[in-house]
């Protein structure tokens, strides 16, 4: 799973930029050390030296890392702390303020929405009451001006960056959606079912959970077509989706595989129970008319080919191929029908 979803930028970006900002601040604390010795700060300008090439040496470890987030929050945290911090020095300058301008900025880009905006919130507080603390006159307008300056460029800061942050979010997530769903129906698109089907194989094999993949093809679809308009015939695929999705569970997988073919994954059943499972839908859709308009009504029927993992085969290709076979050998045998492992077409596959 992409531990970025919902966090942010994606999980690439989130580490060239993460691996950007080690270094950028590297660099920094390695500039400051120089000015440090400079002031005969030996010991500050020796942990500067320390911090700057620890931050270097992440960067370039951050290329194998799989788990960003840990390390988003050990840079993000001291950072934060570390700008109050200055903030606090008796010789910091009014202007060491503005850094606090970083923490919305940062803590979007690397975390995303809400954790984002849980983390700079009580840093952004934590400045504002240290500025009017120190720095605001209140008792003056040209005071009262610099503190307005100070906050509200601060606040407008974080309502942006928020504002883009979600925007941006829910962009990605709708781009997401629609390059794995089909269009007509909303089912998964071809592409996605496959990545799945992958995925289904790699965790049986490591927990050993069978899984049944199950190909089915509507009857005469081109006869509903002719017969009641293109119309209707897309009509009759978003109803079979319906009906399907009605008796899976969630965890199971319905994929539009091209035309008026759909693929199954049924999660976690043995060959006998995924078999009965996709009779049961077999008589479902048949049983199940779609109704339209004045009492306009329509049934159709699907022929389905089941094939388990591992019993059947335990590559992807082998198991779509059997799958397959029995789809197509369900058609020669009259349609509306399901062919299993235990089916009658057992002799000839082997065969
Ligand atoms: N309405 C509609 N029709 C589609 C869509 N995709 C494919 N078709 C039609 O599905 C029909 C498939 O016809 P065939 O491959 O001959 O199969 P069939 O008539 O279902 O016959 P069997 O599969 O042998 O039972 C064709 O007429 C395609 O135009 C679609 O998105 N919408």
């Amino acid at each position: 799973m992409d531990e970025a979803a919902g966090n942010g930028l994606g999980q690439q970006a989130r580490r060239s930029l993460l691996q950007l900002i080690f270094v950028s601040t590297g660099a920094l604390l390695w500039g400051f050390a120089l000015l440090q010795f400079d002031n005969d700060n030996t010991l500050l300008a020796w942990l500067e030296i320390a911090v700057g090439s620890l931050l270097i040496w992440s960067a370039w470890y951050l290329r194998r890392v799989r788990w960003l987030t840990p390390w988003i929050y050990a840079y993000l945290l001291p950072t934060f702390c570390f700008q109050i911090y200055i903030m606090l020095m008796p010789a910091a300058s009014a202007t060491a303020f503005v850094w606090v301008y970083m923490v919305p900025m940062l803590a979007y880009l690397l975390l995303g929405g809400k954790a984002g905006l849980l983390l700079s919130l009580p840093f952004m507080l934590l400045a504002v009451v240290l500025y009017i603390t120190r720095y605001a006159d209140l008792q003056t307008a040209h005071g009262l001006i610099d503190l307005g300056n100070a906050v509200i460029c601060g606040l407008m800061i974080l309502l942006f960056v928020h504002f883009y942050e979600v925007r941006r979010a829910n962009a990605q997530q709708t781009l997401e959606r629609l390059a794995e769903t089909d269009a007509l129906t909303g089912v998964y698109n071809r592409g996605r079912f496959q990545q799945l089907f992958e995925q289904c194989i790699e965790q049986g094999q490591r927990s050993g959970d069978g899984f049944a993949l199950v190909l089915l093809d509507v009857d005469h679809f081109k006869q509903v077509n002719d017969g009641w308009g293109h119309e209707v015939g897309d009509r009759a695929l978003r109803h079979l989706c319906k009906v399907l999705q009605r008796r899976l569970r969630k965890t199971d997988v319905i994929g539009r595989l091209g035309g008026e073919e759909f693929g199954l994954l049924l999660r976690s059943t043995d060959a006998q129970a995924g078999e009965q499972l996709v009779q049961v839908l077999c008589s479902q859709l048949q049983q199940t008319p779609l109704c339209w308009g004045d009492k306009q009504e329509l049934r159709i029927t699907a022929t389905f080919g089941v094939a388990h993992w591992p019993t059947d085969a335990l590559d992807a290709e082998s198991l779509y191929r059997r799958a397959d076979q029995r789809l197509y050998r369900g058609k020669a045998y009259g349609r509306n029908r399901v062919i299993s492992q235990g089916g009658p077409l057992q002799i000839s596959e082997l065969g």
